[in-house]
């Protein structure tokens, strides 16, 4: 069957409208093509009509066909000239250690790991044009599945009236950019203004799996919940600076102030610690890795290592788990997560600092969730299943997920949080909407 797509196709809103949940899993998805990046939505073969009228070969990468696996589907659209083939594929997703079958698929760890960061969107002077073209006309296809939070801004704020907003953020990807060295993820002190703003108005947590006090060195910021080691490791004052009061067990931190706190997975301590140690040695001879301690997480980096290398290093990453069966690996971008197998993850601190907030199943609430990661997936899928919920993906490419809005970067992140502060400082009733990037007032 072709679908088409067309760069201006209208906003679809309706499952933000409807607040339903997006039937598909996530998947893991596999570009058969270097040119499309690896990440992005698969299922669908996407040909360049003018390539294919000019007789390239479809294997030539900007002329050619482009397959790639996932459990979503596309709608059809009009067409300015680029046509997309869409087969809906269902596709595993990893869960232990080894390879895994998926209908006939084996999907294998460097699979899984190809998958996760794919190349970014470069301009039309970098690359040939027809892999511009369909890269573009690929995006956006997407974004009518997963319209810019920007264009949709009015949408979600008409949504939010008479609603308190707890804004939920992840760190790496979506408050910094990605970098190859994780010491040098900074947030930019534009960025960590316009949070610390937003923090003045609604309740402001990251969530990150990043250890606490790490990604606190970067964020600097006391009046935002922190939950780290993807939400293992979760900390906050016990009064939010926009006037909540928080319920959950109190300790007094560092300076002597009240703060909540909660570790559900206290007790694997020890054993991260050890397993971070060996990790550090088995993996000294893979050059290019690096291993970080998110304290009830270990993350080993790949985003330095020479493909060929991956799968060495997964097998040993593998080989050591083989002695810790209470231990999970998964993979993020360009990374490989070893994390305790307890059912906790971004979406159960999500609810629980929901419920500290003492919003538990209230309609009165409209939370809004921002991350560009698969274990951000957790938390879309919790805010989907919820009353109301705004779920936020940051990727500039197509990315099976389960958000229903996107956002294509950081700037946009910082764009989009601004226009939430304006909007409350100006007071709901007094906005007329945003056209061209600007405010108008009533
Ligand atoms: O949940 P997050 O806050 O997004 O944390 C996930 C991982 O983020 C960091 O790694 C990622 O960012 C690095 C710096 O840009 C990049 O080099 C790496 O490839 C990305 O995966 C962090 O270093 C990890 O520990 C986190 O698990």
């Amino acid at each position: 069957m072709i679908y088409k797509c067309e760069p201006d196709c209208p906003i679809n809103f309706n499952r933000f409208d409807q607040g339903n949940i997006e039937s598909a899993e996530v998947g893991l998805l596999r570009a058969s093509l270097s040119t499309l990046g690896e990440g992005m939505v698969g299922g669908m073969s996407l040909r360049s009509k003018r390539a294919t009228l000019g007789g390239e070969s479809p294997a030539t990468p900007c002329a050619g066909t482009v397959s790639l696996l996932t459990n979503s589907s596309l709608k059809p659209a009009a067409t300015n000239g680029t046509s997309i083939s869409i087969k809906s594929t269902a596709v595993a997703v990893p869960k232990k250690h080894g390879p895994y079958a998926d209908k006939g698929h084996l999907i294998t760890w460097v699979d899984a790991m190809r998958s996760q960061s794919p190349p970014r969107f470069r301009s039309p002077h970098e690359e040939a044009p027809e892999a511009f073209e369909i890269k573009t006309a690929a995006y956006s296809a997407w974004l009518d599945k997963h319209p810019s939070a920007l264009s949709s801004f009015d949408k979600v704020v008409k949504h939010a009236k008479s609603k308190q907003i707890v804004v939920f953020l992840d760190y790496d990807g979506t408050l910094s950019p990605i970098v190859d060295n994780p010491d040098r993820a900074l947030m930019s002190d534009e960025m960590r203004a316009t949070v610390k703003e937003l923090a003045t108005y609604f309740p402001t947590a990251i969530i990150s799996g990043r250890a606490r006090p790490k990604v606190y060195d970067f964020v600097q910021l006391s009046e935002l919940y922190y939950a780290g080691s993807h939400g293992m490791d979760i900390m906050g004052p016990a009064k939010s600076s926009s006037g909540f009061k928080v319920n959950g067990t109190r300790v007094k931190d560092k300076k002597g102030n009240d703060v909540v706190f909660f570790q559900p997975a206290s007790e694997y301590l020890p054993m991260m610690d050890k397993v971070c140690s060996i990790l550090n040695e088995t993996t000294r001879t893979v050059k290019g890795a690096r291993v970080e301690h998110n304290k009830y997480c270990v993350t080993v980096h790949f985003r330095l290592v020479k493909e060929e290398l991956w799968e060495g290093l997964v097998t040993k990453v593998q080989n050591v788990l083989k002695e810790y069966p209470m231990l999970n690996l998964t993979h993020g971008r360009k990374v490989l997560e070893v994390r305790p197998s307890i059912a906790w993850d971004k979406g159960k601190a999500v609810n629980y600092l929901l419920n500290s907030l003492g919003f538990a199943d209230s309609s009165d609430v409209l939370p809004v969730y921002i991350g560009d990661d698969r274990t951000d997936e957790d938390a879309f899928k919790l805010l989907n299943g919820m009353k109301h919920g705004c779920s936020i993906l940051v990727s500039s490419i197509p990315k099976s997920t389960k958000a229903t809005l996107s956002l294509r970067e950081p700037s946009e992140v910082m764009e989009f949080l601004g226009r939430l502060v304006n909007w409350k400082k100006w007071g709901p009733e007094k906005w007329n909407g945003v056209q061209n990037g600007r405010y108008f007032m009533n």
